[in-house]
């Protein structure tokens, strides 16, 4: 069976810049993944996410060479509209989301829909639906101009969940969110992950993504694939002092072990709370 998402060898070149902002991206994502993209600010998180919703070469020109394929077929070949059927992305900034041509929020939930084709029924079925899975019954009359930038954040969520993709791009979808919102979402793509969605993640809440991602991305200042794989064994290759970010696990059960408190593994390292106190426990029973 074809890989859901392919890149090979994926290099891009923004129009009029001489370095290039993604090198040697090479990865294969299956049905059902979820997939986190870690790296520092400018690393060319976002401009992957656009490469993969062909934004890039779509919209924006410059140099990108390598191939891309969904479902087995190069992106090249699918229309606009079966590439927005097939994949959602939340925008960074949901300022961007907003489409500027509806009053209210639950018109601007339907946009898409209505956009596609979809009848007028159904819409409004499928809107209601996400105002209510979202809590957004409070704003819907409102202009989605009027709206703080957690609750544009909630309103591009909500929109792009009515179209139901097979793949969600969801790049920092809780920059602006307040912990109550984060859960939230977080709860989303958990619920996301068990119908079977793919979802794409760029998040800079490493210990809370950590509980959801099978795989990891790790981009180099230079947008160069530094390493792909699940998380708990390619971070076993990372120090503190590295230039990405350790989640909180794996950055204690570091510390633990040059310490000599616990072993030392080379393969394998605990990324989420639950594995290190796992980790702690397991080495307590066997002293
Ligand atoms: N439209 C553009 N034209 C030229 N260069 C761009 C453009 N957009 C981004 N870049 C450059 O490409 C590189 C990657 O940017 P990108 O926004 O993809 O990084 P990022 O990892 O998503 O950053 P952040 O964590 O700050 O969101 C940066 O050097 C950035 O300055």
């Amino acid at each position: 069976m074809n890989p859901l998402i392919e890149l090979n060898d994926v290099l891009y070149r923004y129009p009029l810049t001489r370095k290039s902002a993604l090198r040697h991206i090479q990865f294969k994502v299956t049905s059902g993944m979820v997939m986190g993209i870690i790296g520092v600010n400018g690393s060319g998180k976002t401009t992957l996410c656009n490469v993969i919703r062909s934004f890039i070469p779509n919209f924006y020109q410059g140099d990108l060479q390598g191939t891309v394929t969904l479902k087995g077929k190069p992106l090249n070949q699918y229309s606009e509209t079966e590439l927005s059927q097939l994949v959602g992305y939340i925008f960074q900034n949901p300022f961007t989301q907003i489409s500027g041509v509806k009053d209210t929020v639950a018109e601007e939930i339907g946009y898409g829909l209505e956009n596609l084709g979809v009848s007028s029924k159904k819409i409004q079925k499928r809107v209601a639906k996400m105002i209510d899975l979202l809590n957004l019954s409070d704003i819907k009359d409102k202009n989605p101009f009027d709206l703080s930038g957690g609750q544009k954040q909630m309103v591009a969520i909500a929109a792009i969940l009515a179209i139901n993709p097979e793949i969600f791009i969801f790049d920092e979808p809780t920059s602006q969110l307040d912990p109550a919102g984060t859960t939230k979402i977080f709860k989303i793509i958990q619920q996301l992950k068990s119908q079977g969605k793919t979802v794409i993640l760029v998040e800079h809440k490493l210990d809370l993504m950590m509980q959801y991602i099978d795989q990891l991305l790790v981009l180099d200042e230079q947008g160069q694939q530094i390493a792909w794989g699940k998380p708990e064994e390619i971070l076993a290759s990372f120090t503190e002092n590295q230039t990405i970010a350790l989640p909180t696990a794996t950055r204690v059960y570091q510390r633990m072990a040059a310490q000599h408190l616990i072993p030392i593994a080379t393969n394998k390292v605990p990324v989420t709370q639950d594995e290190i106190v796992q980790t702690i426990q397991n080495f307590q029973e066997t002293r």
